[in-house]
């Protein structure tokens, strides 16, 4: 028989500290049915990589939340890729996978590491007297803020949308709860502004947004399909290197040596970014459906019915990493499953990785030492692990 647990994983409590109860989760079994929401719990490593990969029997069609579009309307137009599986996922998902490739993003290379350097260096002028800022707004939030809408090819007007659009669309993967209550007022109005920036002649010249639209010229996809396109990187490609950056920020403020010994061996920036994604895993948690009655240890998960994945706990499980916990640069960080697995492994890991590694590399050539100047704040949201502020210190070399 299956464990069952009355917690609740959207709480406030856990939210702010989630690692207690994916440790009870683990603990309890490989499958443990969550009472409050009829959802089954996947918390360790080896069952949470077995379902991403395993796309038949947990499809994303019926949305990756809570809602089960089986029963429920959807509360925005199902994305092409997120919320589809094949064959309907796969030429929106080719699409994107060129448009995205780490060979596409070579262009945007030079632009993005003269951006984060003119960021640094404003940055650290600014500060010169103490070395004291708040990461988040400073670096986590502007650096993304500067260089993707401009990447995507969006107008200047409005981009403040992006932000409260993309953390409403995050919370409301989970539960209805306080945090989604919260977001219902205005996303009405940030939903129709996302929208209006898909359409084609929004978009400017060379941008992904017009690269998508060139695919539905050749056919690649319809260009009914475009537009839904273009709105997947408004909904994935902001909150998510926002709080990325912030994870990878909070890592090296939280562990000065691990700077310092990226400083001695600036190769090891490369795997900051995935060891980070790991630690932190800015994604804590999403769902499938099961389709059919599908076995898992210990039960049968009946049909329709949504597994909750939580890959924060997976990244931190103790039967795949030693020293689960820390922060390490020594280790290989490969097979974490913070992007997910499988199929609908996230398209944008290059872009994120880019532009971590053109903050990391202006910081690194500037900032001797990095630690922490004050409590953190974090940002409850549904699904992100997120940070509302990082007070840090830095010494200017
Ligand atoms: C640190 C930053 C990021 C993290 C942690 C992250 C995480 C994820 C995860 C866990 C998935 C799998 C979802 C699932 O299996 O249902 C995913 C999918 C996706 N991500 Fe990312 N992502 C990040 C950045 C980005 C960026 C920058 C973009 C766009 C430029 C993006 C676009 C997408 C899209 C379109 C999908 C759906 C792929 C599919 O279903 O085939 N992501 N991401
Ligand atoms: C971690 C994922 C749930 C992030 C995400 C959000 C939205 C989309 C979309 O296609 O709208 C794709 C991916």
């Amino acid at each position: 028989h299956v464990p069952v647990s009355d917690a609740d994983p959207f709480a406030p409590d856990v939210l702010e500290d989630p690692a207690p109860l994916h440790e009870e989760l683990r603990e309890a079994g490989p499958v443990v049915f969550l009472s409050r929401y009829g959802a089954y719990a996947l918390a360790r490593y080896a069952h949470v990589h077995a379902a991403l990969v395993d796309w038949q029997s947990f499809p994303s069609g019926a949305g990756v939340g809570l809602s089960n579009f089986r029963h429920e309307t959807p509360w925005r137009k199902p994305s092409l890729l997120l919320e589809t599986d094949p064959p309907r996922h796969d030429a929106p998902r080719v699409v994107l996978e060129r448009v995205l490739s780490p060979r596409a993003l070579r262009r945007l290379r030079e632009q993005w590491a003269a951006d984060a350097h003119l960021l640094v260096d404003e940055l650290l002028r600014r500060v010169a007297g103490t070395g004291e800022f708040d990461a988040v707004p400073s670096l986590a939030q502007a650096f993304p803020l500067r260089v993707f809408p401009d990447a995507v090819g969006l107008p200047q007007e409005g981009r403040e949308n992006l932000l409260p659009y993309g953390d409403h669309l995050f919370n409301a993967f989970g539960p209805p709860n306080e945090l989604v209550a919260r977001g219902n007022p205005h996303i009405g109005r940030l939903a129709a502004w996302v929208d209006a920036q898909c359409a084609r002649e929004v978009l400017a010249p060379g941008g992904f947004g017009a690269q998508i639209w060139a695919a539905s010229d050749r056919g690649d996809i319809t260009p009914q399909q475009a537009p839904l396109v273009v709105r997947s990187l408004l909904s994935a490609g902001v909150d998510t290197t926002v709080h990325g950056l912030a994870a990878i920020l909070h890592a090296f403020a939280a562990n000065p040596e691990q700077w310092r010994r990226v400083r001695a061996e600036p190769r090891l920036l490369r795997v900051a970014f995935d060891e980070a994604v790991r630690w932190e895993s800015p994604v804590q948690t999403f769902f499938r459906t099961a389709q059919g009655d599908v076995p898992l240890p210990g039960t049968v998960v009946p049909d329709g019915e949504k597994i909750l994945m939580f890959l924060g706990a997976a990244n931190r499980d103790p039967r795949r990493w030693e020293r689960p916990d820390e922060f390490d640069l020594t280790r290989d960080p490969s097979g974490h499953v913070g992007f997910g697995m499988g199929i609908h492994q996230c398209v944008g890991q290059h872009v994120a990785r880019l532009e971590a590694e053109s903050v990391l590399t202006a910081l690194l050539e500037r900032v001797e030492t990095i630690e922490l100047a004050g409590a953190p704040v974090r940002h409850h949201n549904n699904t992100l692990r997120a940070w509302e502020s990082i007070p840090v210190r830095v010494r200017v070399s």
